[in-house]
């Protein structure tokens, strides 16, 4: 079952090589003159050659040097490196708003050279216009908003929708990213602000996924907030009410949905960041009727399932011990819960047994332990809870600290978006865990709220564990040449290849089969000479080739559970009779890649 493949160690080359082929074909544009200098689509800035300033009525509104593609290029990255440069000694959060900011001008300026250089450089850039400033970006935003990016519905366009999704510029969309800012990261409740988090993860969705960035769409759905210092601040932008609940906020989200779909049959959407309740209820609602999926549910679980099971794999045991690994889960909400059920699934394929499956992993919310026990016990966290007594010493709302004593655990898992619960205390006890080599995922984000970090995973806990974090980390030194290995365990592994192959397959829902794919995907990308070293999920440099990998996966799945209705003129019995490699190439050939194409004015 988890067929674990080992790629070739020529990754990273076989996606240059299936990229240093790109010729682009001419672009149509229906402008002239300045219309396109200020459509970031089209801008070329000073890369325009003669004949097109010609034809496209720009001459005399340039400099007259025509600069390549590679100088601008090199020019961007030396005003950037001058500004980090310039920046140094000055706090943390200033230096990565003024590297936002510069990103941003140029992403509101010219779409192909911000998406090269993004792509190019994604290891540098990914904390910047993803985890962890896009939190800070979002923590700000009435006061760094300049131009929209996305579209916004609010509670007061109630039955204006289905008209309100035609003021969208571009004619076709392919994946939507939306929010209602409920549950930004770990920094809760941020209202209209979260809109920074659908760009962020469409932004991570055009470098990782080659999804072409004229075909993305942001969405805000702003039905108010409970922040009530938002609501008092006199610079913010949204709806100064509090939250819609309720049917009230249903109708809303239907509205939407039933708008985006008349538009586009054929487009995705991510749910993303929000709180709980409706992250399930909205789910349910919606999964079996139009192509959709929640990221920090299901994307989260993929991406926390192979790191587990990367975990099994580094202690030198098979797969086939997972269902033996003790797993504490801190953290009792829509990503907690999504990873529990996932990996009980997997139990339970392994083993053939459900009713036990569920019998090594313990799960904690902010009031402890939860067992049976536990008042207003929520339906989700039931097949978790533990019956008290089944473990000498254990009771309801028992401690993290008490439970990792007892429990001894192999894994310690974070989800909880509380900074700093695995205290030294904690770390300290996970040195008598049974495991020969403990594993700490710190998965909350962004930084401040990881539950710890990782110089205090391996100053405590030990340097033989194995480290992961939601939002980056160095690498930690342990002297005598020892590194401690920090892995970035975040949903920006899956999201993107969850996205591309239920496009490029034309899904009409998105299956746990599918989604399943992507997990073993990404669990057999590793190689056991990595996994020795610790190190569980592939750099993020070779982001966009584990992502095609993992988009392939999930078209084959999509083929064999037959949802795959096929995407442009390749229809389903053609994807059906696709290899393996096939498949992979097929959607390689899908992804958009910035270069600058020819423009031809139309006629
Ligand atoms: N790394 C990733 O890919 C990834 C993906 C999704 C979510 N996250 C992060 O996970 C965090 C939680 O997301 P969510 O959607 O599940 O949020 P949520 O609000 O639905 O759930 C938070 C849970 O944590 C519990 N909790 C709060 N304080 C606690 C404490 N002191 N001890 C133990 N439990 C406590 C709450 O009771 C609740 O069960 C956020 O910080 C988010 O950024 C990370
Ligand atoms: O946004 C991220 O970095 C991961 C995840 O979706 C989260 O909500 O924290
Ligand atoms: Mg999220």
């Amino acid at each position: 079952m988890w067929n674990l493949t080992r790629f070739a160690s020529s990754r990273l080359s076989r996606t240059r090589r299936l990229f240093s082929s790109v010729i682009p074909g001419p672009c149509i544009v229906h402008k002239r003159g300045t219309d396109i200098l200020h459509d970031p689509w089209f801008n070329k800035d000073t890369g325009f050659p003669l004949t097109e300033r010609d034809r496209l009525g720009l001459r005399g509104l340039l400099p007259p040097r025509v600069i390549s593609f590679e100088q601008q290029y090199d020019r961007f990255m030396e005003s950037y490196h001058s500004l980090e440069k310039n920046t140094k000694g000055q706090p943390d959060g200033v230096v990565a708003l003024a590297k936002w900011r510069i990103l941003n001008r140029l992403h509101d300026r010219n779409e192909t050279l911000y998406y090269r250089v993004l792509m190019d450089n994604i290891k540098d850039f990914a904390p910047i216009i993803y985890t962890p400033t896009v939190g800070l970006v979002c923590q700000n935003y009435s006061g760094l908003f300049r131009r929209p990016r996305g579209m916004y519905f609010s509670a007061k366009d109630k039955g204006e929708m289905m008209s309100m999704i035609y003021n969208w510029p571009a004619q076709h969309v392919d994946m939507i990213v939306l929010t209602d800012g409920s549950r930004i990261l770990g920094l809760g409740d941020l209202g209209v602000q979260g809109i920074g988090i659908p760009i962020g993860k469409l932004d991570m969705y055009v470098a990782a996924a080659g999804i072409n960035p004229q075909r993305v769409l942001p969405v805000m759905l702003d039905v108010g907030t409970n922040n009530q210092k938002l609501l008092e601040d006199r610079l913010y932008l949204g709806l100064r009410q509090p939250r819609l609940e309720g049917e009230e906020y249903l109708e809303i989200v239907d509205e939407f949905m039933e708008a985006v779909f008349t538009r586009w049959p054929k487009a995705i959407v991510q749910f993303e960041d929000f709180q709980m309740k409706w992250a399930f209820e909205t789910l349910d609602r919606y999964r079996k009727k139009f192509c959709m999926f929640n990221d920090d549910i299901q994307g989260t679980a993929g991406v926390a399932l192979a790191g587990l099971l990367g975990t099994v794999r580094a202690q030198g045991r098979t797969l086939a011990d997972f269902p033996d690994q003790k797993i504490v889960v801190v953290g009792a909400g829509s990503a907690g819960l999504g990873v529990l059920s996932m990996a009980v699934q997997a139990v339970a394929r392994m083993t053939g047994k459900n009713e036990t499956a569920a019998q090594n992993f313990f799960l904690l919310d902010k009031d402890g332990l939860i067992t049976k026990e536990r008042k207003n016990l929520d339906p989700a966290a039931a097949p978790f809870a533990k019956d008290p007594g089944q473990i000498v010493g254990l009771r309801e709302g028992a401690s993290l600290l008490e439970v990792v004593k007892k429990v001894k655990p192999d894994v310690l898992l974070g989800l909880s978006g509380v900074g700093g619960v695995f205290s030294e205390e904690v770390l300290k006890a996970l040195r008598e865990s049974g495991s020969t080599r403990p594993a700490i995922f710190a998965m909350s984000n962004p930084t401040m709220n990881a539950e710890c970090t990782a110089a205090d995973a391996f100053k405590h806990a030990g340097e033989n564990i194995v480290f992961a974090s939601g939002s980056p980390f160095e690498n930690v030194n342990l002297g005598n040449g020892k590194v401690g290995y920090v892995n970035q365990a975040n949903n920006m592994y899956l999201f993107p290849g969850i996205g591309l192959g239920s496009l490029v397959s034309g899904a009409r829902f998105i299956t746990d089969g599918m989604l399943q794919a992507a997990a073993e995907c990404l669990a057999s990308y590793m190689t056991d000479e990595e996994i020795q070293k610790g190190i569980l999920y592939p750099s993020i440099d070779s982001i966009r080739h584990i992502t095609a990998e993992v988009g392939a996966s999930v078209l084959r799945a999509a083929v064999a559970e037959e949802v795959a209705e096929g995407h442009g003129d390749v229809g389903p019995k053609e994807l059906a009779h696709m290899s393996k490699e096939e498949t992979v190439e097929y959607v390689f050939r899908n992804m958009w890649y910035p270069i600058y194409s020819p423009l031809v004015q139309e006629k």
